[in-house]
């Protein structure tokens, strides 16, 4: 049974979706903090993640109070360090590599949308180079000029297939409440699979809300189910 429209593209997140590496920001944000005796609480963490990294770094200053003794770009100096060391280790989330060979195996067309620069990209898919040569195209935060919650970087990616896929036709897979409102401002559909720390209500605006990947159904969606 369809859950929502037959969709015939699909746009991927890739930090916190794909790949498990939200909980490096986690650690590396409350390293950081601590130096100034203050917490990294999760509702700071939602406000962040999806964001482009000077975005996410302008709303921890702010949020913390810290305007005075550390500006947006020494916290991102600081944090690079850090996550340089960690991004390599990134393990893929359950139920990504057997969703994007079944995609792949049956000539569905998918792309990757991430807030993470190409740099940050390069570091954190060195463990799974084939796996991520499989996307047909990828539009990573560096490439628009607006980041998450807007609609750019969804709209962009779906321009970029061959031939374009119209936004309507386009089901994208996110972890994060900004990107969900990214999509839906693009005129997607949206299946989020949240952290497990995230309140129900954050997940309001998506389409459908799944634990793990493992729990897709690709039929819902007019795409190939997985075989029996
Ligand atoms: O858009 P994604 O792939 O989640 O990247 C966000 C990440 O750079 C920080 O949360
Ligand atoms: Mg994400």
């Amino acid at each position: 049974m369809a859950a929502g429209k037959a969709c015939t593209a699909v746009i991927f997140d890739m930090d916190g979706l794909l790949l498990n590496t939200e909980v490096f920001y986690t650690i590396v944000q409350e390293q950081c903090l601590r130096r100034f005796g203050i917490s990294f609480t999760f509702e700071l963490k939602k406000k962040m993640m999806g964001k482009k990294a000077l975005d996410a770094a302008k709303v921890l200053i702010e949020e913390t109070g810290l305007q005075s003794r550390l500006t947006p770009e020494e916290f991102l100096q600081e944090r690079e360090a850090k996550l340089d060391l960690l991004f390599p280790t990134a393990e893929l989330m359950p139920g990504a590599e057997r969703l994007l060979w079944h995609l792949h195996t049956h000539s569905v067309p998918f792309a990757l949308a991430t807030s993470s620069h190409e740099r940050h990209y390069a570091v954190k898919t060195q463990r799974h180079i084939e796996l991520f040569s499989l996307f047909s195209h990828r539009v990573t935060g560096d490439q628009v000029a607006r980041g998450k919650p807007e609609p750019d970087i969804f709209l962009a990616a779906a321009a970029g297939f061959s031939p374009p896929v119209p936004a309507d036709r386009c089901l994208v897979f996110e972890d994060a409440p900004t990107g969900v409102v990214a999509a839906k401002a693009a005129g997607m559909s949206v299946v989020m699979v949240p952290d497990p720390q995230l309140d129900a209500a954050e997940a309001a605006q998506a389409d459908d809300v799944l634990g793990s990947l493992e729990d897709f159904q690709p039929e819902r969606w007019g795409l190939p189910p997985f075989p029996a």
